[in-house]
């Protein structure tokens, strides 16, 4: 259904991630504390070496060294804390926004099919374990660096000035690198995207590959896109290789400095043994976030690519606005004016359509392969947008409509039949939770399907496999029916309904269809066969995206055809030579 478009601003992203920031001010503090009390390693190492050992008191090492573990126990809860403090925050990111990327990765591929969906949710994953990786630690802990250069300051003029000078070399390096890997990991990672698609629509097609041999054909293709991902990862691998060759070198002649410095200090009697000792501490402690967090660059770029693809998402498809209930509709559908396509792409494929169909009334719509039969379909059921005009069902927009609402009373068979990994009933229930055993067996009633579910192993808790793959095409198809007739259906569209039945199916449909009118409800179909044609009391023919012809059935065909007989004495039509459009003519 059509989804209310909202402006471009704000996802439920940017508010999961500032909600996930408030969760990150405890953790910040907890690594404030954690992170001082790092300091006191240096302290019990200078006070050790200048007095301990100058007085060698056995007792004063003893009350020293307890006192430090004590603090080295505090230091580890804090730690614990924090960790579980991130753990928090990434799990309420993830539920925070895991049904808005699942709507919208659901959404995304009925109008652009392609994994573009297993890739937004490990998008999804990536961010959430970002948020309690290491990574987020050294984040962390790289914020506090400036106090720990002020305490490095504080603790001698001189040291402080090798810290800082030490800090920003890495951050330098840091820079440096950023802007060198950024363009070639942004191509890493669309290589990575592109590649990931391609198995995605190979592996879904695999009976075609083996059975006609395109397996090597394939392998050549994927491999082009894979060595090319290869490459660039390579690439960044290399880079990130010198980058750490880089940091490892800026932190060891920052504490050889630190240690001649302080060595010198010494010798002038400026600093005492234990000092110099402490000073080389101090700057490690003060380097070692901002390295950790420089290496981690990697990841820091990932988890942001990661974000922004998810943002794009959740633009492309908005949350919806909270719209009014409406009573249940009848089932007068309007298409006034309108011109659509799939979303995003430039030229229309519906141009200009203006039908109205009724409640109680049977359409039919014919026309050549790629008239537009799926597409109008499509519009008319808000998969894809109206640019201009409306779709409207009972006057009311489909933008009025809460979709949720509105879905409950459309039956729709797909033309590709899309069944879910689950049990029959849940099939036919449309996964409802908790199944009711009678609108189930009501929908199966009505589509003749009862008793072949109950001749099936495990009759309604039968599972069906990935898109129903332990079932017949017929069976798929019928189930796929018995979907659409579920529960209170007041718009029926079946799009190619019969394209796997056979002969006893397609009787049962033409009885479906009899029934859902006589019940009042509007039943559109598409359908390249007559038997099923003859059912309808309008026909739509379409041909290249416009409505070419829209009234009643003899009427319209008798515009396209020349009556003749057949054996059943069905009132049955043959193509005209000059105007053949509709491809209805091919006997069922
Ligand atoms: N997702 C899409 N993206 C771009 N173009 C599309 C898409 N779906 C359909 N089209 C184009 O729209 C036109 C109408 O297609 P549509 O599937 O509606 O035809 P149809 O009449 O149902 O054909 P058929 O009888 O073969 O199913 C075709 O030219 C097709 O290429």
């Amino acid at each position: 259904m059509n989804p209310q478009q909202q402006p471009k601003k704000k996802t439920e992203l940017d508010e999961a991630l500032v909600k996930c920031r408030e969760a990150f001010y405890p953790a910040l503090a907890v690594s404030l504390f954690a992170n001082l009390l790092l300091f006191i390693a240096p302290l019990y190492v200078m006070q050790i070496v200048d007095r301990v050992l100058a007085i060698k008191s056995v007792d004063t090492l003893m009350v020293l060294s307890g006192l430090t573990i004590v603090l080295a126990l505090l230091l580890a809860f804090f730690e614990f804390v924090r960790a579980r403090l991130l753990v928090r925050a990434g799990v309420k990111f993830d539920m925070l926004v895991d049904a808005p990327i699942f709507r919208a990765v659901t959404l995304m591929s009925t109008r652009a099919p392609g994994v573009a969906g297993a890739q937004a949710l490990r998008d999804l994953d990536r961010v959430r374990s970002f948020i309690t990786s290491s990574t987020a630690f050294a984040l962390l802990d790289a914020v506090w660096v400036p106090v720990f250069l002020a305490l490095a300051f504080a603790f001698n003029a001189w040291v402080g000035v090798v810290g800082l000078a030490g800090a920003i070399a890495v951050v330098a390096i840091a820079i440096t690198n950023d802007m060198r890997t950024k363009k070639t990991f942004g191509e890493a990672n669309r290589a990575a995207l592109r590649v990931d698609s391609f198995v995605g629509t190979s592996l879904r097609n695999t009976d075609a590959l083996e059975a006609m041999g395109m397996l090597p054909a394939m392998l050549h293709r994927w491999r082009a896109g894979h060595v090319q991902a290869v490459k660039l990862q390579a690439e960044i691998g290399d880079r990130s290789g010198t980058l750490n060759a880089a940091l490892r070198f800026a932190r060891y002649a920052t504490l050889v400095l630190a240690v001649a410095i302080g060595t010198y200090l010494s010798i002038r009697n400026e600093l005492s043994s234990g000092g110099v000792l402490a000073a080389a501490m101090v700057v490690g402690f003060a380097l070692g976030p901002i390295e950790a967090a420089v290496a981690q660059w990697p990841q820091l770029l990932a988890a942001r690519a990661a974000v922004e693809r998810l943002r794009a998402l959740l633009q492309a498809v908005p949350a919806e606005r909270p719209v009014m209930q409406l009573p249940r509709p009848h089932g007068v559908v309007t298409l006034s004016n309108v011109i659509a396509g799939p979303p995003g792409a430039r030229a229309a494929v519906i141009k200009g359509v203006n039908v109205q169909f009724q409640p109680g009334e049977v359409v039919g719509i014919i026309g050549p392969s790629g008239g537009g039969k799926t597409s109008v379909l499509r519009v008319a059921l808000g998969l894809w947008p109206a640019a201009s005009g409306s779709v409207r069902i009972d006057g009311a927009e489909l933008g009025q409509w809460d979709t949720e609402a509105l879905s409950k009373y459309v039956g729709y068979v797909p033309q590709e039949i899309e069944l879910f990994d689950g049990t029959v009933a849940e099939n036919i229930a449309r996964f409802a939770d908790p199944l009711e055993a009678e609108p189930i067996i009501l929908a199966a009633r009505r589509t003749g399907l009862h008793e072949a579910i109950l001749a099936l192993p495990d009759g309604y808790n039968t599972q069906i496999g990935i898109n129903g793959a332990a079932l017949s095409g017929g069976m798929r198809q019928r189930l796929a029916l018995a979907r659409a007739m579920y529960g209170d259906p007041v718009l029926v569209i079946l799009d190619e309904p019969n394209s796997s039945l056979d002969a006893e199916g397609e009787n049962v449909l033409v009885q479906v269809v009899a029934n859902a009118k006589a019940e009042g409800r509007t039943v559109i179909f598409t359908t390249h066969r007559l038997q099923l044609l003859a059912t309808a009391d309008k026909v739509l023919v379409m041909n290249n995206g416009m409505a070419e012809a829209f009234g009643p059935r003899d009427e319209v065909l008798a515009r396209y055809t020349r009556p003749t007989v057949v054996a059943n004495n069905q009132p049955v039509t043959q193509q005209t030579e000059d105007a053949p459009p509709a491809d209805a003519a091919e006997s069922g």
